[in-house]
């Protein structure tokens, strides 16, 4: 492939082919009662109804769950989380917003509940235009998954997309996929039997954080990573992730799925196999998951360095409760002959405060010729000032509007070990990096400049 073919935006690797549609658009959020629903799902909606994604004259947004409430308490409800840590959207929206917003109560295994949803949905289809015209149908499961099947039969059943002047319904799955591989397989069986595969989006939000997507333009766009992205130059890569919050009412699904259905297995295998897959042919999506696929079957991560990773039922820990919040790629680089200062490494910084910045030695300024250990640093906040970085959730739903399944997934695994409740993770992640031959550069911290205070 030559090179002017990766440089453009507009080139074939970097192209979006999706087309913008329009007509009725009706989205679905079942388990509307629940903690992602409340936190993620529907301030995701409100933000992209913010920015013009969701137009009042198409869209309608209808929750569903077992829980017997009025579209006013589910309103009331979720208004407290719509605007998330962003401020700038006057109140008039949230309220403009919720009007979109209602509520079928219903369970997830009977006809009754899912043909009123249906009636709901196509009463809407009907009140926003005189003559037919298209349908789109999302529906956003924010459920257990052990009622992924008897819902995606419901659906399939009742609530299909009926129109036939085009449209489509879509169906987005929350991870864990199953808790095994014969579970796993089975979900998958049952939710292919009633949709097929670009109906399905198993989502999984870190590959909608900022700096995740960014990682195959950094890679591949680069020519100071091109040369260098392989075993002759790269040492050892660390994936980091650690929380300081504990279940907080969500124990009895951890108790169920266990913290490395929760974590490792999905998100920081998602990680992994952006870091380690080879350039794919294009962005197209089965381009990126031929490659995704190809990572995992054929470069098995041997450190898959878990930060937070106890589960006990006593204190109602899980992966969680460490000393900060931090989810980090770093990429260390092998020693440079007779330099002493500490090796190069590439910090790939996904949250809080996003940022890449690369270690380096340099001189240290003054009189000496004597050297030092400092950074290259890109942090968004300060480079991107006034440039709000959407939320990993806001940007998958608006994919799925899309048709575009480029940052959706697949499934697999992994192992844990306990650590201190409020220490920076288990001695033997130490231990663990040691083995990997990462070299910590002791004394060495990397820190919010102090320009960025300005901010
Ligand atoms: N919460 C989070 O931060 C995140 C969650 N996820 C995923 O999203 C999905 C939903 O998570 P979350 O919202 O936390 O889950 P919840 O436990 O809050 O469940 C959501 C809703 O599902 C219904 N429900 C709960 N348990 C059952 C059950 N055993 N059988 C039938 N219905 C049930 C309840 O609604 P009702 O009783 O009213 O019907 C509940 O309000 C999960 O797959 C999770 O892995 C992913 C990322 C983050
Ligand atoms: O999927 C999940 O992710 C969150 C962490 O997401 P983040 O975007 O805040 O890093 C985790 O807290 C939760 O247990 C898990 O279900």
């Amino acid at each position: 492939m030559g090179s002017s073919e990766w440089s453009h935006r507009s080139d074939s690797f970097w192209s979006n082919d999706n087309v913008a549609e329009t007509g009725c658009l009706s989205i679905i959020v079942l388990g509307a009662s629940g903690d992602l629903a409340k936190k993620k799902t529907f301030p995701a909606l409100f933000h992209l109804y913010c920015q013009g994604f969701l137009p009042p004259s198409e869209v309608h947004i209808l929750g569903y769950a077992r829980t017997k409430i009025s579209d006013d308490e589910l309103r009331n409800r979720i208004r407290g989380y719509l605007l998330g840590e962003r401020s700038s959207s006057p109140s008039e929206d949230v309220s403009d917003f919720l009007k979109l917003v209602k509520y079928v109560s219903g369970s997830y295994d009977s006809a009754e509940g899912f043909q009123l949803l249906d009636k709901e949905i196509a009463m809407h289809e009907i009140s926003k235009s005189s003559q037919e015209v298209s349908s789109r149908r999302l529906f956003y499961l924010a459920l257990p998954p052990s009622v992924y099947p008897s819902v995606c039969r419901m659906i399939r059943k009742y609530c299909m997309n009926k129109s036939d002047l085009g449209g489509w319904t879509r169906v987005v799955v929350e991870k864990p996929f199953g808790k095994d591989l014969d579970s796993a397989e089975l979900l998958s069986s049952q939710i292919g039997e009633l949709f097929d595969e670009p109906q399905i989006y198993r989502i999984d939000h870190y590959l909608g954080k900022e700096l995740v997507q960014n990682l195959l333009v950094l890679r591949f766009a680069n020519r100071f990573f091109l040369p260098l992205w392989n075993c002759d130059n790269i040492d050892n890569v660390q994936i980091v992730f650690r929380e300081e919050f504990r279940t907080e009412g969500r124990g009895g699904y951890f108790d169920e799925y266990g913290i490395i259905r929760d974590i490792i297995q999905n998100h920081l295998l998602q990680v992994f196999c952006l870091v380690a897959m080879e350039k794919p042919v294009s962005l197209k999506p089965e381009h990126i998951r031929d490659e995704k696929v190809k990572s995992l079957t054929t470069q098995i991560p041997q450190h898959l360095l878990l930060l937070s990773s106890v589960y006990t039922m006593k204190d109602g820990k899980a992966g969680k409760a460490l000393n900060s919040r931090k989810a980090e790629i770093r990429v260390q680089f092998k020693d440079v002959p007779g330099e002493k200062q500490g090796r190069n490494e590439f910090v790939i910084r996904l949250q809080p405060s996003e940022a890449m910045y690369m270690k380096l030695t340099v001189k240290q300024p003054g009189l000496e010729m004597s050297t030092v250990q400092s950074e290259l640093d890109l942090s968004y906040k300060q480079r991107y000032q006034g440039v709000t970085i959407p939320e990993a959730y806001e940007r998958l739903i608006l994919d799925t509007i899309r048709g575009d399944q480029q940052h959706f997934v697949r499934r697999d695994e992994l192992k844990l070990t306990p650590y201190q409740r409020g220490s920076r993770g288990p001695t033997e992640a130490d231990e663990l990096s040691a083995k990997a031959s990462y070299g910590q550069t002791h004394g060495y911290i990397w820190a919010l400049p102090p320009y960025r205070n300005l901010l």
